[in-house]
């Protein structure tokens, strides 16, 4: 191929890209908050010490590692002070996905740093779910939530967490399921088997961050004591034949994020990110963002870095939105809707 027409498959891979309906699985609330959001939080709350100028946030969400990328994480939820703050962020993060073609997604939410910095617990259930309503009704996008515990916080946190997420007078309606974020080094998963045991016999699904910062050994734990139905990052799985033969004969989906394991130095390089070894293994590799403005990407940036790191074509990208469907929450008559939009897309495209 003569580099112009290289050239041009690239740009029309991003076009594709672009105007493909997707679902994103693997993305934060609080990480969600882009410089335009995050400006008109700190306009609210001026005594902030996040910067606002679009030049120096990107300088600010520089991290060495990724203890590096809690405290910078950290610095941002304390911008979010109030019912009315919770609402913004939601609205305008659910915005920013409609811009992407982003149809469906499961936003991680971590309600305790929310209510120990003093919101009331009521009026935060209520600013996620009056803006899950306006943004499917005004943007056409549906959100579900995931209530993570922030392992570090320790037990109190995930006390707090599944209280809320299982008292039925606040559970809101839109929760699907149970995850647990924050450093894994010195955060052992098993402590955290009683939580998740009340969390699924609530009816809600679990899917524990693992083995994003640890080895393998961190994805059985999540696996054995937590009952993952999916595994948030998973990198480190790699490490391990039959961890990866265990997830791939189980279907049990990664979510995949990789700009983000490049900034929170979980990965060195992108070249180096074992989401090939997933493939050839035969697991269900779904692509995310997790953070994207702090990582300075998006899902569809995602999506192109997938489309570059595993050789595909407009029909293997679509059928890794697809795996991110079928891996989803989402009830039958969902999925099957979803799925069929982006078929159609696919065909309309490639007829052009
Ligand atoms: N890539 C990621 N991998 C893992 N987690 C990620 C990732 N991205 C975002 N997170 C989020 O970071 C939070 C960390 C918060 C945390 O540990 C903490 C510790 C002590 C006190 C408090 C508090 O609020 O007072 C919070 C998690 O809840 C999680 O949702
Ligand atoms: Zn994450």
């Amino acid at each position: 191929m003569s580099d112009h027409r290289d050239a041009r498959a690239v740009r029309d891979v991003h076009a594709f890209i672009a105007g493909l309906p997707k679902a994103e699985l693997h993305v934060h609330h609080v990480g969600s908050a882009s410089p335009r959001i995050v400006a008109a939080l700190a306009a609210r709350h001026p005594d902030s010490r996040v910067p606002t100028d679009p030049e120096a946030l990107a300088d600010y969400f520089t991290f060495t590692d990724f203890a590096h990328f809690v405290e910078v994480y950290l610095s941002v939820v304390d911008l979010i002070r109030t019912p009315e703050d919770v609402q913004l962020l939601t609205y305008e993060v659910a915005r920013d996905m409609a811009r992407q073609q982003v149809r469906y997604a499961e936003l991680t939410i971590t309600p305790f740093s929310s209510t120990r910095r003093g919101i009331d617990e009521r009026a935060f259930m209520d600013a996620i779910e009056d803006a899950r309503k306006a943004a499917e009704a005004e943007f056409g996008t549906v959100l579900r939530w995931c209530f993570d515990i922030p392992g570090e916080a320790g037990l109190e946190s995930a006390e707090e967490t599944i209280r809320l997420a299982t008292d039925d007078r606040l559970r809101p309606e839109g929760l699907v399921s149970f995850g647990l974020g924050g450093p894994e080094i010195g955060v052992p998963r098993p402590q955290f088997k009683p939580y998740f045991d009340r969390a699924i016999a609530a009816g809600l699904r679990s899917v524990p961050h693992a083995g994003e910062t640890t080895g393998p050994e961190t994805v059985w734990d999540a696996l054995t004591d937590l009952r993952a139905e999916r595994i948030g990052h998973g990198t480190s799985s790699a490490r391990d034949a039959k961890l990866l033969a265990h997830l791939a004969e189980h279907r049990i989906p990664l979510e995949v994020c990789p700009t983000s394991n490049i900034a929170t130095r979980a990965v060195r390089t992108l070249d180096e990110h074992p989401i090939k070894e997933f493939v050839r293994a035969g697991v269900v590799v779904t692509i995310n963002s997790d953070d994207p403005p702090m990582f300075g990407t998006d899902l569809n940036n995602e999506y192109a870095v997938a489309a570059r790191l595993l050789d595909l074509d407009e029909r293997g990208l679509a059928d890794l939105a697809k795996n991110a469907v079928e891996a989803s929450f989402l009830d039958e008559a969902g999925k099957t809707k979803l799925t069929a939009e982006i078929d159609s897309y696919t065909s309309a495209w490639l007829a052009r």
